[in-house]
């Protein structure tokens, strides 16, 4: 599991759930791990506000606990959204670098507005540590989810610091996390400063 450390924090308006945040930014709680459904709960007590998952791990808990029991372990990530917006979260979906875009389509185009996230999260190294290179050949999801949804957030995680963050916000993210860049600095207030003015120039 990992902590996001979203720079923009702002999440627009008109996706934002009924329940605000406490006015201090967005606590954006991404959760890569294998079960995550298993932890809503925790993390809304937490005071998470927006929970986010990844794709490729949403798979029912039930028929995780019991793998004998399971005979069709399929993926449901629209249970998950609406089950983390019962919560009074908003919801966020991640997919690795070898998962296409496309599987978002679906998801992002229900009609169903409480099957709908309200982040999109493309990594942009392989989930597993900091400090990893930037895998700029992941723009072209960025570029295609920008284009088909230009109100979406669009997040993207891995390598994002003062030298990269221009690719990504030219593409359409809008929602930058970064570790290392921002850690490893002399001047953490300086470097933020810096990604938010990347992002908020193409905005
Ligand atoms: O958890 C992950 C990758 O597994 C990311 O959230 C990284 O931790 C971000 O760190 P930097 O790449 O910015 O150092």
């Amino acid at each position: 599991m990992t902590f996001g450390h979203p720079v923009v924090t702002k999440i627009r308006p008109h996706v934002d759930r009924p329940k605000e945040s406490n006015g201090k930014g967005t606590f954006d709680c991404h959760m890569m791990i294998s079960e995550p459904k298993k932890w809503v709960k925790e993390f809304q007590k937490a005071g998470c506000d927006l929970y986010c998952f990844h794709y490729e791990a949403a798979v029912d808990s039930t028929a995780a606990e019991s793998p004998e029991a399971n005979t069709d372990k399929k993926t449901n990530p629209k249970e998950m959204i609406r089950y983390i917006h019962e919560q009074g979260m908003r919801a966020g979906i991640a997919i690795k670098p070898g998962t296409d875009v496309d599987v978002l389509y679906e998801i992002f185009d229900n009609s169903n507005k409480e099957e709908v996230p309200e982040m999109a999260l493309v990594m942009t190294v392989e989930p597993g540590f900091g400090g990893q290179k930037f895998m700029a050949d992941m723009m072209p999801k960025v570029q295609a989810l920008r284009k088909r949804y230009p109100e979406l957030n669009i997040e993207v995680d891995g390598g994002l610091s003062e030298k990269t963050v221009d690719t990504a916000a030219e593409a359409g993210a809008n929602v930058i996390v970064a570790g290392s860049a921002v850690f490893g600095a002399k001047d953490p207030a300086h470097v933020i400063a810096k990604l938010r003015e990347a992002v908020n120039k193409r905005r």
